[in-house]
């Protein structure tokens, strides 16, 4: 008998929480068994089929991820820093792969992930899509092979909702662009420009953002030197691409060795 991992699907009312549950739907390789939703949110108690306006699923949207997460392999969770801490801990409780997509997590909220991920698999990544993350090894591969004339910028637009910056997306490019040059993005990052700046700094990598309608995420590296200019670009039309990505993560992670990966490891990049 073949065993089907179940999902639970934390901020199950979001733009990528409903794409998140309509992919595990689509597939036959995972089953949808949890839908979480913060305190006081409109679909708690609520089928989450009906609340996303089809049919019932059977599984009710609840605010006690705990009990989601009981019988789940694998939990995917797209929301929000505080919250994703929160549920490393009860998914490493529950021994379920915990895939991360929430973007907007400091160095320290990174660094407290590390206990969960004694005990479970945890997959981490500012984007989920396989073009981003073969445009990362890309962006790393032209950064090596070009000195310091050339300035490197990251410009990234997305959607009016968006509530960090610069993007997961972004970040993760400027550090494979870092590597690629031999240096710590912390160093050389320039995220965000305002009055009298002074000149460019040279050996910096500049990130500028656009928010703006309904955007779904776009991302050019551009690398500069006078005379010549190569963009590398990556553009995401639909979030599926992330789901699909995520839903993924979720299967490779089942009987891995608890620790922290991310899309590299899991599309073998
Ligand atoms: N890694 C990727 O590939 C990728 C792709 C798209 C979006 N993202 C990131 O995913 C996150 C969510 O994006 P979105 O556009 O879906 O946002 P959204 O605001 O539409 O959805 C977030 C959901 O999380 C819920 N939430 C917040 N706190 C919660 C809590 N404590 N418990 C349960 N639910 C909670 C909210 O109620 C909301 O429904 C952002 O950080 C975004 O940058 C990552
Ligand atoms: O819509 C978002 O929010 C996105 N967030 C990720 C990021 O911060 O890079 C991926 C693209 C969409």
């Amino acid at each position: 008998m073949t065993h089907t991992p179940g999902i639970a699907v934390t901020g199950a009312s979001g733009r990528m929480g409903q794409m998140l549950i309509r992919s595990i739907l689509d597939s036959d390789q995972a089953q949808l068994v949890g839908a979480v939703e913060r305190k006081g949110h409109a679909w708690i108690g609520q089928d989450v089929g009906t609340a996303m306006g089809g049919k019932a699923l059977g599984v009710t949207v609840t605010d006690e991820p705990l009990e989601a997460f009981a019988t789940a392999q694998a939990i995917i969770d797209f929301t929000a820093p505080e919250a994703t801490l929160e549920f490393a801990t009860l998914a490493a409780q529950a021994r379920a792969v915990h895939v991360i997509g929430t973007t907007g997590m400091s160095e320290a909220q990174i660094a407290a992930l590390k206990p969960a991920a004694r005990h479970a698999v945890i997959v981490r990544a500012g984007n989920m899509s396989l073009g981003v993350n073969l445009l990362t090894q890309l962006t790393k591969r032209v950064a090596a092979a070009l000195d310091d004339e050339f300035d490197i910028e990251i410009v990234e637009s997305h959607h009016r909702h968006k509530v960090d910056a610069p993007s997961g997306t972004a970040l993760m490019l400027g550090e494979a662009a870092a590597e690629g040059r031999g240096v710590r993005l912390e160093e050389v990052a320039d995220r965000g420009r305002d009055g009298i700046t002074g000149a460019r700094q040279r050996g910096h990598i500049g990130f500028a953002a656009l928010r703006a309608g309904d955007i779904v995420g776009e991302h050019d590296v551009l690398f500069a030197a006078p005379g010549e200019r190569i963009v590398l670009r990556h553009v995401a039309t639909d979030r599926a691409v992330f789901a699909r990505g995520a839903l993924r993560a979720a299967l490779w992670g089942q009987g891995k060795p608890p620790g922290e990966y991310d899309m590299l490891d899991v599309l073998g990049l």
